[in-house]
């Protein structure tokens, strides 16, 4: 928790600590005028008249510095909190920029959302809230012991034992309701899912006649939650009837041991000095066991934000991708993937398997294979969307990790299946390809693309904005868009994953055109659909299980009888291989 703090709070994390000593020295003053009460209590009953004054005036002394230093410590809390507001989320947004493009997928997207947002509100109100009264209810129960030594060696070691043992229940208690929590939590979030895929998907349900049987999907999570809920309530409930029963039951006997030494002896018997020390230890155990009390009320709250803290923690946690500085030069625009391996993360399989690729310059390579073969990955990492775990990934002769993510850019336009189009408007969006396109150079590219027309028939051209995502535009003139935006950017290499024109014939049309064009300009990958495209390629390479298992021309391929022809010849029986039934007519 600590270090996610320092991390949020980067070089102003010195407020934090300042705030965190003098936090403590308040709550050590706290049990310090507890303790000087009972010692005052104790002159008072022994009639100690001389010393009375120096307790009193101690106390008064304390209890003064405490009131000073109360105001301080919320000041101080409340800053920590402004600045966790202020510039944690810059540190967290700066963190998360450096962050491989892979990284934001929606999962990773809506989570960020959501932390810097309502995470980072509940993060940094910890401070003022709940970290001043939690180490205080801390601190003065430890204070308060060392006091009890002294009065009793007995009930010091008792309550000393009694720590750890309410440490260990608190603990207990919340990870069960962590668990419990977290459990309800997801099966929340999977309701909320399943409602809106509900009421999304109601044309499809209805038009298979199946919105009863949809139901099932719905009513399922709705009982999952449901159960989740249940357990919730049980758990968390029996969680905290177990602390109070423990705080209650440490207590008890604490209290019983106080006055033992009282009962024990015969009442005639007493000695006033004996009286007195009881007085005071049940006066110091009440202030204890009370501590004790706040610091269980307190643990839900933190329990809650440090849930906020872990999900932040490991935000911090994900690697950045290394970034140089230097500019290189590159000997031409090929790519090659030497011996390269690679996993989306630690726990799944390899997509990609040692493979190896020569994409010459100038050259337009074709990439077919199976569904989950791999082929996107790979054009994700010419990208460099991720690093490869091992071999190497170079573009002209260069590693990519020794090229700076700018030079990287101006280098690759890229047309993939999740285009983004921002609520600006359509110049806008265009100029995100090249900031400097004048208006006759975008009209040139959209024309190309076929949105020519359209905008001429809107009133304010290119200046329409275009919505949320791009919602006012359909989904075909939405992919034509993101086809010229990469377009206009004309940098030498093209990424293309023509499932992209999946969305209508026309944009089918236009990235044959596109790649027609461009070929022996650019160097082109394309990940190939169409049949045409891959007999148009310079060389096709054949992917099977994260690597290449044949390459070379048509020509080769065709002779070779191998997966290639396989691919061809099969593609209508073998469930995965993507290929149109206009392609299998061609063959
Ligand atoms: N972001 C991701 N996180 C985890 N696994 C992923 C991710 N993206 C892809 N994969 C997995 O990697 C494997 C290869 O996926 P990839 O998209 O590269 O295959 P593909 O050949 O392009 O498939 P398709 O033709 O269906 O698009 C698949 O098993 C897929 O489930």
């Amino acid at each position: 928790m600590l270090r996610t703090f320092s991390q949020l709070l980067g070089e102003d994390r010195f407020i934090f600590y300042r705030y965190i000593g003098l936090t403590v020295l308040y709550a050590v003053l706290c049990g310090l005028s507890m303790v000087l009460l009972a010692m005052l209590l104790a002159q008072v009953l022994h009639g100690k008249h001389d010393q009375i004054i120096t307790f009193l005036l101690l106390m008064i002394l304390c209890i003064a510095v405490c009131w000073g230093l109360r105001r301080v410590v919320e000041q101080k809390g409340i800053q920590v909190g402004i600045t966790v507001l202020s510039g944690a989320r810059l540190r967290l947004g700066e963190h998360v920029a450096s962050l491989p493009v892979g990284w934001f997928n929606q999962k990773n997207s809506a989570q960020f959302n959501h932390i810097v947002s309502q995470g980072m509100m509940a993060v940094a109100q910890l401070p003022a809230h709940v970290f001043t009264p939690l180490i205080t209810s801390l601190i003065t129960p430890i204070v308060i012991v060392v006091a009890l030594f002294f009065w009793s060696p007995i009930l010091g070691l008792m309550a000393l034992i009694a720590l750890p043992i309410f440490a260990f229940i608190f603990w207990l208690s919340a990870k069960i309701a962590r668990y419990t929590d977290a459990t309800y939590q997801e099966n929340f979030a999977q309701t909320s899912q399943r409602i809106v895929e509900f009421a999304q998907a109601q044309s499809v349900f209805r038009a298979f006649n199946g919105e009863g049987n949809s139901r099932r999907f719905l009513d399922q999570a709705f009982d999952r939650q449901r159960r989740s809920a249940f357990k919730l309530i049980m758990l968390s409930s029996s969680a905290a009837v177990l602390n109070t029963w423990v705080i209650q039951i440490v207590s008890a006997l604490l209290l019983i041991l106080t006055l033992f030494g009282l009962t024990v002896t015969p009442f005639d018997q007493i000695l006033l000095s004996e009286l007195i020390a009881t007085v005071v230890l049940l006066v110091l155990l009440c202030r204890f066991i009370e501590a004790i009390t706040e610091v269980a009320s307190y643990s839900e709250v933190l329990r809650g934000a440090t849930a906020q803290l872990a999900a932040i923690q490991a935000i911090f946690d994900e690697k950045a991708l290394a970034e140089v500085s230097v500019t290189q030069t590159l000997v031409d625009h090929s790519i090659c993937f030497k011996d390269v391996y690679f996993s989306y993360d630690q726990e799944s399989t390899q997509v990609l398997q040692g493979l190896n690729l020569n994409i010459a310059s100038g050259s337009m390579t074709a990439l077919i294979g199976a569904s989950g073969s791999g082929k996107s990955t790979v054009a994700k990492l010419a990208a460099r969307f991720y690093d490869a775990d091992q071999g190497q990934v170079t573009l002209g002769g260069v590693d990519v990790k020794q090229l700076p993510y700018a030079q990287l850019t101006t280098q690759i336009s890229q047309i993939f299946q999740d285009n983004y189009l921002f609520a600006g408007s359509i110049a806008d969006n265009m100029r995100i390809g090249r900031s400097d396109a004048n208006e006759a150079e975008m009209l040139a590219v959209l024309t190309q693309v076929g949105l020519g027309e359209m905008i001429a028939d809107l009133p304010d051209g290119l200046n329409t904005l275009v919505g949320e995502a791009g919602a006012r535009l359909s989904g075909g003139e939405r992919q034509r868009m993101a086809i010229a935006r990469a377009l206009i950017k004309d940098a030498p290499i093209l990424l293309v994953d023509e499932a992209t024109a999946a969305l209508d014939t026309q944009n089918q049309a236009i990235i044959c055109e596109v790649l027609n064009r461009l070929r022996g300009k650019k160097t082109i990958l394309v990940i190939a659909h169409q049949l045409s495209t891959i007999r148009a390629a310079d060389h096709i390479a054949v992917l099977h299980q994260g690597s290449v298992v044949e390459q070379g021309t048509v020509t080769e391929l065709s002779q070779l009888n191998g997966h290639y022809q396989h691919f061809v010849e099969k593609s209508h029986h073998v469930q995965g291989w993507k290929i149109t039934g206009s392609m299998q007519a061609e063959v």
